[in-house]
């Protein structure tokens, strides 16, 4: 945690929707004249995809997995010591992991590879972190500790699952079958590594469907915000102004005394009303400390 070099951290499985939620975030500090330093979970991945495919299989030789969600195919221990670095001095370094041909356009780069690591601008607000591993917390290390805002964002697994599937087959260029079996393969790693860390976060926001999902791996469509609830749910209901909240979002109530439910199509106008006091307060401190 740092008044001065605050981290602003966005955790979620693949296809959780981070990359969305980041949108929102970035509306957010572009209103409040914020300048963050992004940076994008995929990118501490320890091998590009063709050395994951070769590891991955000298895994499976020896009757043993690999997967992304895992601590052995991410660079962990760099990504702990750059939220380290970031909390006491504002610097760092990032880089970037290509997905696809469109991505890697402005770098003349093929997908599955790793833009070099430079610099982050060393003038920086604050830190924001969209990814996999934003709270992570292991044997060897805790990421989670230096983040000051940890926000998770956890669709039920069915959800999760359509969505996954969607985007790696619209945009990825993934068959819907290699999709299941990528999300079969990862379970353990799963359970071990990505859903703990949503006890360790101030805020999740949890997307839940209100249309049939029993079998995902059919779904043609992802359902719609208007066919979805989000249940918010505040780890210290001290941070949360209900009333405020209630008051601003129609058709809201409580169904904890620590959990807000809202409908689906104000997820983005709910973000904004709970998070936005949330950054004024981190900016306040820092602007005050100088
Ligand atoms: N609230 C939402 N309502 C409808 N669709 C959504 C929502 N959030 C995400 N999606 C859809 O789900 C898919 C996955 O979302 P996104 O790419 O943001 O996931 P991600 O968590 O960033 O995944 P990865 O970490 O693998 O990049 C996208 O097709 C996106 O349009
Ligand atoms: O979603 C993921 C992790 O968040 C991807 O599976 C991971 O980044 C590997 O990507 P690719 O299959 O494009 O090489």
């Amino acid at each position: 945690m740092s008044v001065a070099h605050p981290i602003i951290a966005v955790t979620g499985s693949s296809g959780a929707g981070t990359s969305t939620v980041k949108q929102a975030f970035s509306d957010m500090f572009r209103r409040e004249g914020i300048r963050p330093v992004v940076i994008e979970g995929d990118s501490f991945h320890r091998y590009d995809r063709q050395t994951m495919k070769e590891k991955t299989a000298e895994y499976e030789a020896q009757s043993k997995i690999l997967t992304h969600f895992g601590p052995e195919a991410n660079e962990l221990e760099k990504l702990e010591a750059l939220f380290r670095e970031y909390s006491e001095r504002g610097t760092g370094k990032k880089r970037l992991y290509i997905h696809n041909e469109e991505e890697g356009e402005p770098y003349g780069q093929a997908p599955g590879t790793f833009t070099p690591w430079e610099p982050i601008d060393s003038n920086s607000h604050l830190l924001f972190y969209e990814g996999l591993h934003g709270g992570v917390v292991t044997d060897q290390v805790n990421v989670a500790r230096y983040v000051d805002l940890l926000v998770g964002v956890v669709p039920v697994v069915n959800l999760e699952w359509i969505q996954k599937i969607h985007r790696d087959c619209l945009n990825r260029g993934y068959s819907s079958e290699a999709v299941v079996q990528i999300i079969l393969k990862r379970m353990p790693d799963y359970v071990h590594y990505i859903t703990p860390q949503f006890s360790h976060t101030h805020i999740n926001f949890q997307r839940v469907p209100l249309v049939d999902t029993s079998n995902p791996f059919i779904a043609r469509d992802i359902p719609t915000p208007d066919e979805s609830k989000v249940v918010i749910r505040f780890r210290d209901p001290h941070m949360a102004d209900f009333p405020y909240y209630l008051n601003m979002l129609k058709d809201s109530y409580m169904s904890r005394a620590n959990t807000l439910v809202v409908p689906g199509g104000k997820m983005g106008l709910a973000m904004e009303i709970v998070l936005t006091p949330v950054i004024h307060d981190i900016m306040e401190k820092k602007r005050v400390r100088g």
